[in-house]
C-alpha cells in the first residue's frame, strides 16, 4: 500500500453527508425566534466546519440581531431546532457507501471525526445506516478540543488501537486539512464539501478527490499518497 496506511477517519458534515440543508434550516429557525430574517443558504452552509458554538457565532454576527443576545441561549435554540431538522432534508454524497464498502473490503479499519456534537451525530449516523461502519466515533464534544486541533484525530486512533502514522484524514474543509497536517497524517479532500472560508485555494498538501469511492485506489498508488506524506503544509 502507498501510504502503509490500516486505518481511514472521516469527516463528516460536507464529506460523508450533505447536512447544510439540515444545519441551515435549523439556523433559520433560531434566527427567526430572535427575531430577525434567516441569512441566504450559501452564506450559512460557508459557516459550517468548526462546529455549533462557531457556527451560531457567525449567524448571529452576520444576522441583523441584537449585538447583546445571549450567545448560549441562541445555541440552546439552535440545538433544539436541529434536533428536528437533524437528517430531515440531507442526503448521503454518491459514492460513499460504495467508497466505505471498499475500504472495509480492502482490509481498513475506519473512524468517524466530526465537529458536530455527540448527540446529532449519533442520530444522524444511525439514521443514514452509516454508524455500522466506524468503529469509533469523536465528536465535537467527545473532548476538549475540536478540529483543527489534532487531538481529536489522536484520540480516535487511540481508542481503535491505531498508530497515528498509519492513519490518514478523509474531509472536506481546511478545518480538516490543519488537523490532518498538525497530526502529521495525510489528507485527502473532497471537492463537493463545505471547504469553509477560503475555498480550497489555501489546502496546501491535501489530495483532491471527487468521491469516497475514489480511496482504495488511491491509498493503494505510492506516488500521490508519498507526495501528500513528504509535502506538508509548506510546500506547494
Ligand atoms: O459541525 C460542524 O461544524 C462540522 O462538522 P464536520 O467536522 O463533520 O464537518
Ligand atoms: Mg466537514
Amino acid at each position: 500500500m502507498g501510504t502503509g496506511a490500516r486505518s481511514v477517519l472521516i469527516d463528516l458534515d460536507g464529506t460523508l453527508v450533505d447536512t447544510a440543508p439540515d444545519i441551515v434550516e435549523a439556523a433559520g429557525r433560531m434566527v427567526q425566534a430572535l427575531g430577525a430574517a434567516p441569512l441566504p443558504f450559501k452564506t450559512v452552509r460557508g459557516f459550517i466546519g468548526n462546529g455549533v458554538p462557531t457556527l451560531v457565532r457567525r449567524v448571529l454576527a452576520a444576522s441583523a440581531i441584537a449585538p447583546a443576545v445571549d450567545e448560549q441561549h441562541a445555541q440552546r435554540l439552535f440545538h433544539r431546532h436541529y434536533e428536528d431538522t437533524n437528517g430531515r432534508f440531507g442526503k448521503v454524497f454518491p459514492g460513499v457507501f460504495d467508497g466505505l464498502d471498499a475500504l472495509l473490503e480492502a482490509g481498513y479499519r475506519l473512524g468517524c471525526v466530526t465537529n458536530k456534537p455527540r448527540s446529532p451525530t449519533g442520530v444522524l449516523l444511525a439514521m443514514t445506516g452509516l454508524a455500522p461502519y466506524f468503529e469509533v466515533v469523536v465528536a465535537g464534544d467527545s473532548i476538549a478540543q475540536m478540529k483543527p486541533h489534532p487531538e481529536p484525530l489522536l484520540h480516535a486512533c487511540r481508542e481503535m488501537g491505531a498508530d497515528p502514522a498509519l492513519c490518514v484524514l478523509v474531509g472536506d474543509s481546511s478545518v480538516d486539512v490543519a488537523a490532518a497536517l498538525a497530526a502529521l497524517m495525510p489528507v485527502f479532500v473532497v471537492r463537493y464539501g463545505y471547504p469553509g472560508p477560503d475555498g480550497h485555494a489555501g489546502m496546501r498538501g491535501a489530495v483532491f478527490i471527487d468521491s469516497l469511492a475514489e480511496m482504495p485506489a488511491l491509498l493503494a498508488a505510492p506516488a500521490r499518497c508519498q507526495q501528500t506524506w513528504r509535502r506538508p503544509a509548506t510546500d506547494h
